[in-house]
């Protein structure tokens, strides 16, 4: 049994949240992303065209900070944001070093990608950065974006900024690492009977009722923003699987089309697995 729309898929865009990349405890989860350097660069020499998607900046920077939650004032959060981005790309450049893999940071913002010429050079820079075999590191621009009514600059989360991202590089399918196994009937986290969906080929109702919010202490939306990328991902007819990044190893058996997590694709997508 395997998911087939998936084996021919060419250029990714992994997502990795906030709860992949920071302990319970705070710190820096160094070997998820030492993992996450190990199989990009992997699955780049391979011959896949890849593009990551990192939250983890605020968590960062609280860490740095010696701070154990969100601080509610904005400043702060933007604050912790600068000091936790570039700590976090330190860490991740230095992991792709050692794999003797080039990465490259892009912080965008919402308005960015909203006017046409920006929005063109954001596509011209994944390109080219993906053309020379470089693997792009994306998270928005946290520590500058702001919700203005005239001005919006903010993307809302990061599941929403992957799921343009994806957009944006033409991506075959988007892979979303949480910290669960994949898109469940309802919390897994408050009900012990939730059951995980295989395969959910439409966002209703029913799916937006069962998704509840974040899970971590330092991640944003939680289900619900999941959705709402998935849906970016249905409308350009593309495919997202939403797995566990526990083991960021896992990328792997999800690109040989093993039933892992959730597929989210259209019945156009066929599957010997339905
Ligand atoms: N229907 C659902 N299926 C799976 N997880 C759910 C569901 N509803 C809410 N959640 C919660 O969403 C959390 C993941 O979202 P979030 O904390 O934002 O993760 P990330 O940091 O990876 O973006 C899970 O830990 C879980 O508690
Ligand atoms: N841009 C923010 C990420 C916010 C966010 O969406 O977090 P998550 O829900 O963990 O993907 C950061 O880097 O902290």
């Amino acid at each position: 049994m395997s998911r087939t729309s998936i084996e021919s898929v060419k250029r990714i865009v992994v997502k990795v949240g906030t709860s992949s990349l920071i302990l319970p405890n705070g710190k820096i989860n160094l070997r998820a992303i030492d993992q996450i350097a190990f199989t990009l660069t992997s699955l780049n020499n391979q011959g896949y065209e890849v593009i990551l998607v990192s939250s983890g900046a605020i968590g960062a920077g609280l860490n740095l900070l010696g701070l154990n939650k969100r601080p509610s004032s904005i400043a702060k959060q933007q604050a912790a944001a600068a000091i936790g981005q570039s700590e976090l790309i330190k860490i991740y450049n230095q992991r792709f070093q050692h794999y003797h893999q080039i990465s490259a940071q892009v912080l965008l913002t919402r308005d960015v990608v909203d006017y046409p010429e920006s929005r063109a050079n954001v596509i011209n820079t994944l390109y080219e950065l993906v053309s020379m075999k470089v693997i792009p590191i994306v998270n928005e621009n946290d520590s500058v974006a702001v919700d203005e009514l005239d001005h919006l600059t903010k993307f809302g989360d990061n599941d929403q900024l992957s799921a343009i991202v994806a957009s944006l590089s033409d991506a075959d399918l988007l892979i979303m690492l949480s910290d669960i196994d994949g898109f469940f009937s309802d919390n897994p986290q408050t009900n012990p009977d939730a059951v995980l969906y295989n395969r959910i080929t439409e966002i209703n109702q029913s799916l937006e009722n069962s998704a509840d919010g974040a899970g971590s202490r330092f991640g944003t939306g939680g289900m619900s923003s999941k959705l709402k990328a998935a849906e970016h991902v249905f409308h350009r007819d593309s495919q997202m699987v939403l797995a566990n990044g526990k083991n960021p190893s896992i990328i792997f058996d999800i690109l040989e089309g093993k039933k892992i997590g959730t597929l989210f694709a259209s019945d156009t997508h066929s599957s010997k697995e339905d």
